[in-house]
């Protein structure tokens, strides 16, 4: 049997499925970049929350590809149902657990947040551990441009009272945020500061 008869495996299905997404994805954010002073592209934040979930053990297809997507209607053109036309209702649902409301005022998407997460399905809150983690990684590598020492540290707390609400649903994750709640530092101007100066 030459290659071109080769019967088409669940495994190539899966990693065109995959690369379908990532494509879409870098797509989508193909203008933007991170806050960082080197302006990263943005798509590395999706792949990196992606590859979060990898790392503490969870490979559940449909959880894998909303993180890949999880912020294409919150920050881009992108509509829910064009996420369903392409990727199916499942991945849509879960994006749409984790796309914040941005008619809303900033104070009131945060504290939805906080309120929200503790119903949220299992597959929406490992994605949204993974985006917190991989956002607080970040802000300790390095500071946002335009973000006061006051504004990190507000974001730390922030995230620790949105992921406290989502105890419970994947220890590997829980334990890298604890870390970081309990002796992360960040470095603003030079020095060195802990991540959660109330714990
Ligand atoms: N740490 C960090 N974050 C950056 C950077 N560039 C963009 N962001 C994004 O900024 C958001 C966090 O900043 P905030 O001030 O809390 O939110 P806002 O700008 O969206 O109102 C995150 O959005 P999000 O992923 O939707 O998550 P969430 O924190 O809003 O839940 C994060 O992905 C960067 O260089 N470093
Ligand atoms: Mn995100």
């Amino acid at each position: 049997m030459d290659s071109q008869e080769t019967p088409v495996s669940n495994a190539s299905f899966d990693i065109s499925k995959l690369i379908d997404t990532i494509d879409f994805a870098a797509k989508k954010h193909s203008f933007q970049k991170r806050n960082d002073p080197q302006g990263t592209p943005y798509i590395n934040h999706p792949i990196g929350v992606a590859k979060n979930l990898t790392d503490a053990g969870i490979y559940d297809f449909a959880t894998i590809q909303a993180a890949i997507l999880h912020d294409t209607v919150e920050d881009t053109d992108t509509s829910f149902e064009e996420i369903e036309q392409q990727f199916g209702r499942e991945v849509r649902d879960i994006v749409a657990e984790c796309t914040d409301d941005k008619t809303l005022v900033k104070s009131e998407r945060k504290r939805l947040q906080i309120e929200t997460i503790p119903h949220k399905s299992k597959k929406a809150k490992e994605v949204k551990l993974a985006d917190k983690l991989y956002n607080l990684r970040d802000v300790q590598r390095m500071a946002p441009v335009g973000w006061s020492k006051k504004r990190i540290q507000e974001y730390f707390m922030w995230a620790k009272q949105v992921t406290d609400g989502a105890r419970g649903t994947n220890q590997k994750l829980e334990d890298q945020l604890d870390e970081i709640y309990s002796n992360g530092t960040f470095v603003y101007e030079g020095e060195k500061y802990k991540s959660h100066p109330e714990l």
